[in-house]
């Protein structure tokens, strides 16, 4: 729910909000400027009756004398030869310059204010506050929703690039946001009279006594007042003795006698004109110049903010693909809820959605993490895939949560089909989860939990012949799976390890291939995809649309794309791969694996690796750049052998992007596994989570078992467990 409300006005005020915060952080810059300009005596120093007559001494024409809320103090005179307006020394009286507001100034406060329209304008720019307000609650209840709740508000974030910098930004400005637009919405509510006016409170007309007037400086009631409480002194007409001298301060307005300095009448403010002033003071910053500069700083993340929003939504729109014919989501009979991360479940899904509407049902497609009670619908089917040890792939992380607090199951009646690969050792186990899920609300099983290894076109026709005779229905499933979008890529130099030790492993450097005849490719040459370090390729081997995973161990930045891929027996992509010639070609994409990143931050980084899963982590410890400390436990056979990165790690020990290396060798006389040395190690790595390191584990499922039993152990003194720092994202793994 957050979401839509986030998304909608979101898109709708995109440009508007966007404005109004870009020249509201402009104007921010004034009070500040203001304030630099004013010379502000202290309190106590001068009065209003003093400068009044400082003023009138070197003015003799002046008409009022106002105080800005930055302390500035103008005077503005009406001489048929001088007419004009002054700044002025309040110490003195003396005139310091003429006082212009500059023209550019005005024209943003009106673009600010109005969108240099009139009334329209004004309403349109109201519309925009409420936008705001909107967006920038609705944004926080779901970033906290994100992170497991209020109080990890402020806790580390994950996610695509664009995602962590829209976040990040955010939850930074979002005080100055909401005081911004919760300020900005109610002086347009002032505006447009739906709350009372808020101008300072007037005194009552009054006559002079019409006696002689006294020196301004001696009028008793200017005597009294203070400068810093000054708002505007507005002097009598020389030429009518019964015109009096008005004075407005923070508190209200009088009239003064010009001939007794007696108060004639008094005006005092109301609460909500006091309110008025304070709202107006905090949407502005005047006299607040560091609140201006906050409010300012705050609304200039808004563009960033826009377009970072505007890139999210793209990609999300973009990650699925568009289900013919769907029906909505009260009125369908069957409804089909997937699971996925890259998006070939949906391609299933589509299939199946297609084959049922065809059968005459009334079928509804929609994500894991959607679900929620259908009213009309018989059965609920549920497509999903399985990912990190036996996890919920994006689209489905928060259906257990979402289930869990429904009122009712979704439907009388479910059927669940994951998609895995036997490779893993929790083959489907999402899908095991959620079929038990399901079952343990009540609602009857239509099939038993189906599998499909490695995306299989005829299992899955085969599933569906079972659902069609579940529901009394032919259902044929001809699914043709859609090949992702690869880039051609050219082997450019390789490395070989390993084979003396029965390991052989080759880490290979690839180069975007020559660019092909496409018109786009003749025109921007070939480049690399995007990618980070601990992010994924896809590698299509010849003859299979089924992509084998590697974890890369370079960012596009290096020019290369750099994977540690060991031979396999029998394997279709490692075989393929590991004999490789230089200049040979591959198909491959990129997939974002945001959740293995370092932390962004300057605390410590624990990495540990056994064999090619030191790959990601030579990628992070080479981008080290501000060289926080990072420390490598990595395990192989035989430092002869299948070192990997052996020349690399000195170098980056020397240039002190690696903190501290730990090494541990299976095939040599001593026998270590990387576990044992952190076992060995614990105080170390007790002393490093003590200052808030984060452990990234990369390798083989045995190795990460046993890493997660001796960092656990290492931990007890602190109190901490390895399930509380991967809840707070200080224990990530990339296992295969
Ligand atoms: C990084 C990664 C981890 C995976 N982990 C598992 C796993 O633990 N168990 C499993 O059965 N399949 C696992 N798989 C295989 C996927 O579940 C399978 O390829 C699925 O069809 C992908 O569907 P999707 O493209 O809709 O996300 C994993 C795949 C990747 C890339």
């Amino acid at each position: 729910m957050f979401r839509k409300i986030h998304s909608i006005p979101g898109l709708a005020a995109a440009l508007l909000v966007a404005v109004t915060a870009a020249t509201g952080a402009v104007l921010s810059v004034q009070p500040a400027l203001q304030r630099l300009e004013a010379t502000v005596p202290a309190r106590g120093e001068v009065t209003v009756a003093a400068l009044a007559e400082r003023v009138q001494a070197a003015l003799p024409g002046v008409e009022s004398i106002e105080r800005k809320p930055s302390g500035l103090i103008v005077a503005t005179w009406f001489d048929p030869d001088r007419p004009g307006m002054a700044t002025i020394d309040p110490r003195t009286g003396a005139v310091t310059g003429a006082y212009e507001p500059s023209g550019t100034v005005r024209w943003i406060t009106n673009l600010h204010r109005k969108l240099l329209a009139d009334d329209t304008g004004r309403a349109v720019v109201g519309f925009g506050a409420a936008a705001m307000l909107l967006l920038t609650l609705s944004g926080t209840a779901m970033l906290a929703q994100r992170l497991g709740g209020w109080r990890r508000l402020f806790g580390p974030i994950r996610g695509s690039a664009s995602g962590r910098l829209h976040a990040e930004l955010g939850r930074a400005a979002v005080a100055g946001l909401v005081l911004s637009a919760a300020t900005g919405l109610l002086l347009s509510a002032t505006t447009f009279e739906f709350l009372p006016d808020g101008a300072p409170a007037e005194a009552a007309p009054a006559e002079a006594s019409g006696g002689p007037a006294l020196p301004v400086g001696e009028l008793g009631a200017l005597k009294a007042v203070d400068l810093a409480d000054l708002r505007k002194l507005a002097f009598p007409d020389p030429g009518d003795p019964t015109d009096v001298v008005t004075l407005t301060t923070a508190s209200g307005e009088a009239t003064v006698d010009p001939a007794t300095g007696a108060v004639l009448t008094a005006a005092e403010n109301d609460a909500w004109q006091t309110a008025s002033q304070w709202i107006y003071a905090l949407h502005t910053g005047e006299g607040l110049w560091w609140l201006a500069l906050v409010l300012g700083a705050s609304s200039a993340v808004v563009p960033v903010l826009t377009g970072t929003g505007l890139v999210i939504w793209v990609a999300r729109r973009r990650a699925r693909p568009r289900i013919a014919h769907d029906a909505g989501a009260q009125s369908a009979d069957t409804v089909i809820l997937v699971g996925s991360e890259g998006n070939s479940t949906w391609g299933f899904a589509a299939t199946l959605h297609a084959a049922l509407t065809a059968a005459g049902h009334r079928v509804h497609t929609r994500a894991m993490n959607d679900v929620a009670v259908f009213r009309h619908a018989r059965r609920v089917v549920v497509l999903t895939a399985t990912y990190g040890d036996g996890e919920a792939p994006a689209s489905a992380r928060r259906f257990a949560e979402r289930l869990a607090r429904l009122p009712a199951a979704p439907a009388p009646a479910f059927a669940v089909l994951g998609f895995g690969d036997r490779g893993f050792a929790h083959y489907c186990g999402f899908a095991e989860t959620v079929d038990a899920a399901l079952a343990a609300t009540g609602m009857a099983r239509l099939l038993d939990l189906g599998r499909i290894d490695r995306q299989s076109a005829q299992a899955f026709s085969q599933w569906g012949a079972d659902l069609g005779a579940a529901l009394g229905i032919e259902l044929a499933l001809a699914h043709v799976p859609s090949r992702p979008r690869t880039s051609r890529l050219r082997l450019v130099a390789r490395e070989d390890y390993g084979l003396a030790v029965d390991a052989p492993t080759a880490v290979l450097r690839f180069a975007p291939a020559e660019p092909g005849p496409s018109l786009h490719a003749r025109l921007f040459g070939a480049r690399l995809p995007s990618f980070e370090a601990g992010d994924l390729v896809g590698v299509l081997a010849p003859g299979s649309d089924v992509a084998r995973f590697y974890s890369l161990a370079s960012a596009t930045r290096d020019g290369v794309l750099e994977i540690c891929v060991r031979r396999h027996p029998g394997g279709l992509c490692s075989g393929f791969l590991n004999d490789l010639p230089v200049g040979g070609e591959i198909d491959a994409f990129v997939r974002a694996n945001p959740g293995f990143r370092p932390a962004p931050g300057s605390a410590p980084v624990i990495l540990v690796g056994a064999g090619t899963g030191i790959g990601p982590l030579a990628g992070f410890i080479r981008h080290n750049d501000h060289r926080r400390p990072m420390h490598l436990w990595f395990g192989a056979r035989n430092p002869a052998s299948d070192f990997l990165y052996r020349q690399d790690l000195d170098r980056w020990l020397a240039e002190r992007r690696l903190t501290g290396l730990h090494t541990a060798f299976s095939r040599v006389a001593t026998r270590t596994h990387v576990q044992d040395r952190l076992e060995a190690d614990a105080e170390t790595v007790r002393t490093l989570v003590a200052k808030g390191a984060q452990v990234m584990v990369c390798g083989g499922r045995d190795m990460a078992a046993g890493v997660a039993e001796v960092i656990g152990a290492a931990l007890r003194p602190l109190g901490l467990t390895v399930e509380a720092l991967k809840r707070e994202g200080r224990y990530v793994e990339d296992v295969y």
